[in-house]
């Protein structure tokens, strides 16, 4: 389903598109820069924020943009180091941003190193077995102005929460896209997103600090592999032969081994960097030492680094995460072959951290609140 709002987002616009749309009022070429200057730079969270703009350019710019198109329906702080923001967009759907924080010793929880989830769809059609955000389907794409403006949300909580967040443009360190959705299928949007954050008008946000996980959309991995920018890409495999990952994961039908494994060979060939293999052990499932071995023989050949995530459990999903020991047994095939692992602690646990289970339960409370 397509939604067009009312109005374009302003964080949808570059400076180039926003300079034209002024150029067309009459409006000087250096204006653009000051509007986004307000946006990124300086926060601005109304029209008449920006004083040095006239009255009648900021009612011309009330009427024609949204100056923000997701507002904060809850954001809930776990008693570990995951905040968790739901958003609400201008069709009532919901998303979910995340900010991870990693406790550096002796600098405290002000000055951890912050990694940013954020969302690129509402929904999910690539239907994974295992996954809460495809359990109610595909809903729409995120339109670029509400993949940038997550980001946006998580500056305004922490400019209000420490001062490094007040003294720097983008407080966070990295930014994964392991939201809700399939990045890849939503390639446009996430690349004008992207180029967004990116570019110094905006937030200045470095690609290589940019992570986009997909769950293996070849001709895209392709693509994305040609990109200017140099993003990282992190690749959902949770199944080391074809017969357990078509299990699982849909897509495999589509996009096999076969066809997978080459792709992401030319995207580190070209971009000269280790890929990351996403492997969530599940328990019978995908968690044998057969597997482990056929993973081990992957990741040497793509030179990857593996990051083994013991799954979350998902409410009306019959999935568990294996015993600890298992896990182990698992990650110390790889290590035995010197492959760069790890096993991840997850984050989040108490705030229904397993992408898109806050949303499911809220679209859920809100159906019960309506009956
Ligand atoms: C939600 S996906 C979004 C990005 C993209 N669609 C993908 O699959 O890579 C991000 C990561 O979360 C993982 N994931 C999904 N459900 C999970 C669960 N219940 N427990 C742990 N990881 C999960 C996915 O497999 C994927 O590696
Ligand atoms: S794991 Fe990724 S691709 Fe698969 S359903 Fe979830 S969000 Fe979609």
């Amino acid at each position: 389903m397509k939604f067009t709002p009312a109005k374009p987002p302003l964080t949808g616009e570059t400076l180039d598109t926003l300079t034209e749309r002024l150029r067309e009022r009459g409006e000087p070429a250096f204006r653009a820069k000051q509007i986004l200057d307000w946006v990124y730079k300086k926060r601005a969270r109304s029209w008449d924020d920006m004083t040095n703009l006239s009255k009648p350019l900021r009612a011309w710019l009330d009427e024609t943009f949204e100056l923000m198109p997701v507002s904060l329906v809850l954001g809930k702080q776990s008693t570990d180091v995951t905040d968790k923001l739901l958003l609400g967009l201008g069709d009532r759907s919901l998303i979910e941003t995340v900010i991870i924080r990693a406790p550096q010793d002796g600098v405290g929880i002000e000055h951890s190193r912050k990694t940013i989830c954020i969302s690129t769809q509402v929904g999910c059609a690539m239907a994974c077995a295992f996954c809460a955000s495809g359990l109610a389907g595909f809903k729409r794409d995120l339109n670029a102005g509400e993949i940038v403006a997550q980001l946006l949300q998580v500056c305004y909580r922490e400019d209000a929460r420490t001062v490094r967040a007040r003294e720097e443009l983008a407080s966070f360190d990295n930014i994964v896209v392991m939201g809700m959705g399939e990045p890849l299928a939503n390639y446009d949007a996430l690349m004008r997103a992207l180029t967004i954050l990116n570019a110094e008008w905006g937030l200045g946000f470095g690609a290589r600090r940019i992570t986009i996980s997909t769950s293996g959309l070849v001709p895209k991995i392709l693509q994305l592999a040609d990109e200017k920018m140099g993003f990282r890409l992190a690749i959902s495999l949770h199944g080391a032969t074809d017969e357990v990952r078509e299990k699982i994961m849909p897509v495999n039908k589509a996009y096999p081994l076969s066809k997978l494994i080459p792709a992401i060979s030319a995207f580190s060939e070209k971009h000269g960097r280790m890929v990351t293999l996403e492997f969530i052990l599940i328990e019978d499932v995908n968690d044998s030492i057969d597997q482990a071995g056929e993973l081990r023989d992957i990741a040497r050949d793509l030179h990857a680094h593996v990051n083994l995530i013991p799954y979350n459990t998902v409410e009306g999903l019959p999935w568990k995460r294996p015993s600890v020991r298992r896990q182990e047994d698992f990650a110390d095939v790889l290590r035995a072959a010197r492959v760069p692992v790890t096993l991840r602690r997850e984050k989040g646990h108490d705030i229904d951290a397993a992408c898109g289970q806050l949303r499911l339960k809220t679209e859920k409370d809100r159906e019960l609140a309506s009956a």
